[in-house]
């Protein structure tokens, strides 16, 4: 049974804790031991402007799950935007963030990460999910001038549904995979523009003793793909076989991408989603933002038919976006299997 400490503690309000409190202590070996990492192997970096970019993305996922992009096309101006927007948010007083508190069995709003009730101890990070728009919680938020963050965060989803759509076709033409022809839902101009999506925003405060607390617990993310900006303060790790935890270090202006477990069961297991987690920094706050995206709500994802023969059975049954999320709720880490 997970421990629900969670649902039992009310947020904290991070600035005013100048020591850590034995609930954010992660040092035990149950909760997943914090330690450094260590590893001398570097996450690629691929150029979507370089020709040879399809090559670097299928390499990277196979040996990694995880890449970093640059020559995204994502204007730097938008970046510095949303990433202002975000820390306005955060900057909030506790109260005033409350207002917009996610509901308990709901999805959009501020709170604790929702992988939180699988462990016995508490992250040192907060959370705002947006699902959809976000006019009705930015306006519990500031109920004056909500309409500018609005704008934001509106145009940053347009422009990362764009790129994750073509990261979508050069992850899947890797795999041999062409979408015009093999995915129905990807349409016919084959850019994916009925898939759904996320944005998650979170929140590290520096914290007074980084080495025994933990920003966000080592998961997998339920999604195709993610794209996650991360700001000039590194705290992002990815697990990789063999040389364990590896440090994602930013890239000026380059983004992160995730493999998610959906391109996992897609792929049968050839991409293979990535673990990782969020550590946080004694002197410094770290922002994050995660756009999770996936297929339309009605489609189910199964193993494509290209990639399933004989010799390779498929791995994985059909699944929504929906019942995966709910799959994982429930069992967390251990729904892919
Ligand atoms: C569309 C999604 C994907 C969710 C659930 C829902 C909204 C929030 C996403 C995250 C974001 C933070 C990590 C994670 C593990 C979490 O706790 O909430 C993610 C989760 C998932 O990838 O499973
Ligand atoms: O903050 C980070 O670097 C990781 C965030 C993340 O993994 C997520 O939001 O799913
Ligand atoms: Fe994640």
């Amino acid at each position: 049974m997970p421990s629900r400490l969670s649902d039992q503690l009310k947020h904290p309000d991070f600035a005013s804790l100048h020591e850590l409190p034995d609930s954010y202590a992660w040092n035990q070996r149950d909760d997943g031991a914090v330690g450094e990492a260590f590893a001398t192997e570097v996450v690629p970096v691929v150029d979507l402007d370089d020709p040879n970019a399809l090559q670097g993305i299928g390499h990277a996922c196979r040996t990694w799950g995880v890449f970093q992009v640059t020559n995204h096309g994502i204007p730097r101006g938008l970046l510095d935007m949303v990433e202002c927007t975000c820390r306005t948010l955060f900057s909030l007083p506790l109260e005033q963030k409350l207002k917009a508190a996610r509901s308990p069995d709901g999805v959009s709003g501020y709170g604790f990460a929702r992988i939180s009730s699988f462990f016995s101890k508490l992250m040192w990070s907060e959370g705002f999910t947006i699902v959809g728009t976000p006019d009705e919680h930015f306006r519990q938020l500031w109920p004056h001038g909500y309409n500018k963050h609005c704008d934001v965060i509106k145009e940053y989803k347009e422009e990362m549904k764009k790129l994750a759509g073509r990261l979508m076709w050069l992850m899947l033409a890797s795999l041999g995979i062409i979408p015009n022809q093999d995915i129905e839902w990807a349409g016919p101009k084959a850019d994916f523009k009925e898939a759904s999506a996320a944005l998650q925003l979170n929140y590290y405060p520096a914290c007074p003793d980084p080495d025994r607390a933990m920003g966000l617990a080592a998961h997998t993310d339920s999604t195709l793909l993610t794209i996650l900006h991360q700001n000039n303060t590194s705290g992002l790790q990815v697990f990789k076989e063999g040389a364990g935890w590896v440090t994602v270090p930013p890239v000026p202006g380059g983004l992160v991408i995730n493999v998610g477990d959906l391109m996992h069961i897609l792929s049968n297991g050839t991409y293979q989603s990535v673990l990782h987690r969020a550590m946080v920094n004694r002197t410094r706050h770290r922002l994050s933002l995660a756009y999770l995206y996936g297929p339309p709500s009605c489609v189910e994802i199964s193993p494509h038919p290209k990639l399933v023969g004989p010799t390779h059975p498929p791995l994985y049954r059909p699944v929504t976006w929906n019942e995966y999320l709910h799959t994982k709720a429930k069992h967390f880490n251990k729904a892919l299997s």
